[in-house]
């Protein structure tokens, strides 16, 4: 049932992945519909994040989508932004292999400070209208996706190509993941003082 606000649920999702492989972009695409050129889209220092409203079978949802530092210089919120999150998109780009070989890296980091093993992730190669500069094939990396029980799209921020559909795929799953959004029923609204006041256990996406 929706609450009060409208909203069935809000969302967290995060971009990872390498730096200049395209997070950003693929925000702005997702959330305003646009690209900036490469002189005009600045390295994200830290963390950013943006709201946006999505429609699924008629109810309504607020993803929060938080766009993290590539640059391991910037990184320094690391589990203040995998705290709570519901889906993960792991992005590399098409062109540039060490971006594809290092999803390995953010593997890690992710099952360092994400153990909640129902938490949605994708992978998404970006950049696909470089078709001519591509060195990862869509066949390697949907091996690789498979075999780390991830979900798998290719697209581009320059184009739109895929963009939209990264999101709304990631978003079905975690709704058709009820443990990762849904509030646990409270038998009373009375403050159980038999219960240990950190019992580590949370109601949403990562127990970080
Ligand atoms: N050709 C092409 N270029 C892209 C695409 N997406 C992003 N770029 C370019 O790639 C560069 C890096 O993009 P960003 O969105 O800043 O990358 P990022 O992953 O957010 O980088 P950090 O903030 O450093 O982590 C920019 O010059 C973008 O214009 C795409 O789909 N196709």
């Amino acid at each position: 049932m929706a609450g009060i606000d409208g909203y069935e649920a809000t969302l967290k999702i995060l971009l990872i992945g390498n730096s200049n492989v395209g997070k950003s972009s693929l925000l702005l695409r997702f959330t305003d519909d646009s690209f900036l050129p490469q002189d005009d889209i600045a390295a994200t220092i830290g963390v950013d994040f943006k709201v946006q409203d999505m429609l699924f079978e008629g109810k309504k949802y607020k993803l929060t989508i938080w766009d993290t530092a590539g640059h391991e210089r910037f990184r320094t919120l690391t589990s203040s932004y995998y705290r709570g999150a519901q889906g993960v998109i792991l992005v590399y780009d098409v062109s540039n292999r060490e971006t594809f070989d290092q999803l390995e890296n953010w593997f890690d980091e992710l099952r360092t400070y994400c153990r909640n093993k129902d938490v949605v992730k994708m992978i998404v190669g970006n950049k696909v209208d470089k078709e001519e500069q591509r060195v990862i094939s869509r066949r390697e990396a949907e091996a690789y996706a498979r075999k780390s029980h991830t979900l798998f799209l290719e697209c581009s921020a320059k184009t739109r190509y895929g963009v939209k559909e990264a999101f709304e795929e990631l978003v079905k799953k975690i709704i058709e993941t009820p443990s990762l959004w849904q509030k646990r029923p409270s038998p009373s609204n009375n403050i159980d003082l038999t219960r240990p006041k950190d019992d580590g256990k949370q109601d949403d996406g990562c127990n970080c």
